[in-house]
């Protein structure tokens, strides 16, 4: 641990491995709450009476946050109401790709993008989602990527961030439309939920919409990159793209009246080379930084003193480039890092992968995500071939301009590909379906 000293307060760098575990058990004394109040008030603009409201019990169930929490982190995570979000996503990716027969190019990003902001904002929002219209779309590739220069609420954001807080505007109308018509009645047990708990907690009705989009950065903003590059690794690697489409091919059942049926939870519990070949992917291009207030003057491990208002800090990508833990070839991409190989010895420890953060705050839309991820995967590897438009080689992209909002690096240049509709799909219908409860072991952060 090391301690950043900058004008008005210390940051306090977790790297040691031993004082993560540390950090997550003080979770009423190092807490959360405030960094999503900095984001309700900076990021999504909401009126002092809310912050009031969020700021009044950062610590308990009763209190907005933690009720938060305790109300929605349920309908994400297993059983029927994942299969719910997960049915509606499928829906979305089978229709795009059944209108692909012919050979298409598109730019890879943008098009991923594309696909799962419908698929999560419809399996989210349901019919009444305003992420299908085409100006919200647009307003929100502009207020999106200003996010963080809001959070750091330091320029005035109506001299600075004019076109990003006029974008913000647009959202909220048309959000303050889907709450007031009683959209969200018809979304996923999700959103029920979370509109739910804040009339509960009296939030003043003009901020409701602004806390829902709020909610469109968590869906998406890092499933979308993710998404890149699961399927960049898996395609621009033969062998790669050879073993993970033996395995999905195992997940599929063809009917005789031209129906392939994928069994989703077959895909997410036995299928180890595409699992590992995805937390790899977290592995390498992860990079959520999970930060912390103190609440409190504190003697962590009874052995360094951090003082109230200071922040902690713990960096994804520390852990994830340590090579005592992942070993010598920790800066190469092995998509076979995190497969069970019996009598291999020690496993990597998991507090050391931080894909989806850790602790209280573990990212409860982590089942959701990977689905929806793994799902677009298997549809595109059992569907279609992959390559760069114009015989060009696979590039893997820089990521040097990536947002430090964002829990995933960001490639700085789009790729163009082909994508071919494969002789054995052509012709097909396809259906997923789900055989039952998520195993125990698929996910590194169960
Ligand atoms: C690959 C995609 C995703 C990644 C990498 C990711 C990553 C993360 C991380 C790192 C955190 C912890 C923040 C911290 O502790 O500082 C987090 C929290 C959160 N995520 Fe995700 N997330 C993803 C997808 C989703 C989805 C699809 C949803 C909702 C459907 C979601 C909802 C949330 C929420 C609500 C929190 C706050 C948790 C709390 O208040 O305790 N995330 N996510």
């Amino acid at each position: 641990m090391y301690t950043l000293r900058i004008p008005g307060t210390r940051i306090y760098v977790i790297n040691s491995l031993d004082l993560i575990p540390v950090v997550q058990r003080q979770w009423r004394t190092l807490i959360f709450a405030p960094i999503q109040v900095k984001a309700a008030q900076a990021a999504m603009g909401v009126s002092k009476e809310t912050i009031a409201i969020l700021e009044h019990d950062m610590v308990t169930e009763s209190g907005f946050v933690n009720g938060m929490v305790k109300a929605t982190h349920p309908t994400m995570s297993n059983g029927p109401a994942l299969d719910a979000l997960n049915a509606k996503a499928f829906e979305v990716f089978d229709d795009t790709l059944s209108g692909l027969t012919a050979p298409t190019n598109i730019s890879m990003f943008k098009w991923i993008d594309g696909q799962i902001m419908r698929a999560t904002t419809d399996a989210v929002y349901g019919p009444s989602n305003p992420m299908r219209d085409a100006r919200n779309l647009e307003a929100w590739h502009k207020y999106h990527p200003a996010i963080m220069l809001l959070m750091l609420d330091i320029l005035p954001q109506n001299i600075f961030f004019k076109a990003a807080v006029r974008s913000r505007q647009h959202l909220i109308k048309s959000f303050a439309k889907y709450y007031r018509d009683g959209g969200y009645k018809q979304g996923s047990a999700y959103i029920q939920q979370f509109t739910e708990h804040c009339i509960s907690q009296k939030i003043p009705q003009n901020d409701i919409p602004r806390l829902l989009v709020g909610t469109v950065f968590n869906n998406v903003a890092n499933t979308v990159p993710s998404a890149f590059w699961v399927i960049y690794h898996i395609f621009s690697d033969p062998v790669v793209l050879q073993e993970c489409r033996n395995e999905v091919l195992q997940a599929v059942q063809d009917d005789q009246g031209g129906t392939s049926t994928i069994d989703l939870t077959f895909v997410l519990n036995s299928c180890p080379i595409l699992l590992s070949t995805y937390h790899e992917v977290f592995r390498f291009h992860g990079m959520a930084n999970s930060v912390r207030v103190v609440s409190e003057d504190h003697m962590l491990d009874n052995r360094y003193l951090v003082k109230k208002g200071g922040l902690i800090m713990i960096s994804a990508r520390a852990q994830h480039s340590n090579p005592t833990v992942w070993g010598e070839n920790v800066d190469v991409f092995y998509h076979k890092r995190f497969v069970k190989q019996p009598g291999s010895g020690k496993r990597p420890n998991p507090i050391a992968f931080r894909g989806f953060g850790g602790g209280t705050t573990l990212c409860p839309g982590r089942h959701f995500a990977t689905s929806e991820i793994l799902m677009l995967t298997t549809l595109l590897l059992l569907r279609f071939d992959i390559r760069p438009a114009d015989g060009m080689p696979w590039v893997l992209p820089s990521t040097a301009k990536s947002s430090q909002a964002e829990a995933m690096e960001q490639p700085d240049d789009d790729i163009n590909i082909e994508l071919v509709l494969r002789p054995e799909a052509i012709g097909r219908d396809w259906r997923v379906a789900f055989s039952g409860q998520r195993g125990a072991e698929s996910l590194v952060q169960n």
